[in-house]
């Protein structure tokens, strides 16, 4: 017969390594601050992806000696890597704008706790500040109007969705702001069947949503017989009501991170019809930020042309010419000009760069508008891949 195995004394054993692992985390982070001190004394730039790629494969060839497998190796350690570029720019942006550093920050964002919005701002801040002042919003336009009064230092506002596309009631109003954009960040959007009691899908009745996660999972909700819908103003205030019930007949569509704020657990993960759904925030402030030169930027323009044909060709054969690539082109109406369009374009390059400079003095000869909406750090990090051969 074999050994019995006692769960505890292993579970002990684990947690004890984990905690182990999380010390070593630690120190690797403090030493990627010094790598960022002195890539800061020797100007160089923060990623060196062939760096990347030799600590990848030489991990990935001792994880294999260790029995781990190359796609485990190459996970955790792109996860690592990631958190590594984005603290050494964090750190970096810092140092080019002294002016604005402060333990405590003020945000306003849409909803209340444990929206995506809200989730986005603590992520974003988790490695810029040590408080954060919350300021839940029922509309985008008082975000904007919070910042600009100067109630708020900062707004984060939802920009894109990669299944619903461009926001457009965020690219009207900011037309019309004073605010520049300072930073962005991608907010995977992971819908879950959240509860406040231990249930089965079977005996859920109700389910609370807000318009967008419903229609969002509609493949999901249209599988499940005799359900009634209770719509919400906001996936927060549903979250709250159904934790307010502790009912095993209800549950809500809503992110599991923000369900561990009302004491929610995930019954269903992943209910979306779209299993990759990811939203981009923009963060905007009273003040614009410098982008230390070592830190990939992105800069947001908006301009309107004249209305001659190939006016925005021209402006787009400029960028063309001084090698800056466009990541972003959406048009959007002015309001009372029909059949005109305002055109957002983001550029990846810095707007103190000769290029950039020279593009936008060289594009105004075709616009009867233009304006810069914010440089700010691209907060992406496209993950270094291994050759397949390594794996
Ligand atoms: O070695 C460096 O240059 C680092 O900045 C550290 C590090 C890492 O975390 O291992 C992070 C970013 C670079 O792209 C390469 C490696």
């Amino acid at each position: 017969m074999s050994e019995k195995l006692d769960l505890n004394e292993i579970r002990k054993e684990i947690t004890l390594l984990d905690q182990d692992l999380l010390a070593l985390f630690a120190k690797r982070r403090a030493l990627t601050l010094n790598v960022a001190k002195s890539k800061v004394q020797q100007i160089r730039p923060i990623r060196d992806q062939q760096r990347e790629q030799e600590l990848l494969i030489r991990l990935i060839k001792h994880g294999k000696t260790l029995g781990l497998d190359a796609h485990y190796v190459t996970n955790i350690f792109q996860t690592i890597i990631e958190d590594s570029v984005l603290n050494q720019q964090a750190y970096l942006q810092s140092l080019a704008n002294p002016n604005i550093q402060s333990p405590m920050v003020s945000v306003a964002f849409l909803g209340d706790k444990g929206s995506y919005s809200y989730l986005a701002s603590h992520r974003y801040f988790s490695r810029r500040a040590e408080k954060i002042i919350e300021s839940g919003c029922q509309s985008f336009a008082e975000i904007l109007q919070q910042v600009e009064s100067g109630q708020v230092d900062y707004g984060m506002l939802p920009i894109e969705n990669t299944s619903s596309g461009g926001i457009n009631e965020v690219y009207d109003l900011i037309q019309h702001t004073s605010l520049s954009i300072v930073g962005e960040i991608t907010q995977p959007i992971k819908h879950c069947l959240l509860t406040a009691v231990n249930t089965s899908l079977d005996k859920i009745k109700t389910i609370y949503a807000h318009g967008q996660p419903f229609a969002q999972c509609s493949n999901f909700l249209d599988k499940q017989k005799d359900i009634r819908i209770e719509y919400c103003d906001s996936t927060a205030d549903a979250m709250a009501q159904v934790a307010e019930l502790q009912d095993a007949t209800v549950a809500v569509i809503g992110s599991e991170e923000g369900g561990h704020l009302y004491k929610l657990h995930a019954l269903e993960q992943s209910i979306a019809n779209q299993k990759e759904n990811h939203t981009r925030f923009i963060l905007v402030a009273r003040k614009a930020v410098e982008v230390a030169e070592q830190i990939p930027a992105k800069t947001a323009i908006i301009l309107a042309t004249d209305q001659k044909a190939g006016a925005l060709v021209e402006c787009l054969l400029v960028l063309k010419e001084k090698g800056i690539n466009m990541c972003k082109l959406e048009s959007r109406p002015i309001q009372g000009r029909p059949w005109e369009e305002m055109f957002y374009i983001d550029v990846e390059a810095n707007l103190t760069s000769f290029a950039l400079q020279e593009a936008i003095s060289e594009m105004s000869p075709y616009t009867n508008f233009i304006k810069v909406l914010g440089c700010y750090p691209i907060e992406h990090i496209t993950p270094t891949s291994v050759p397949s051969s390594e794996l």
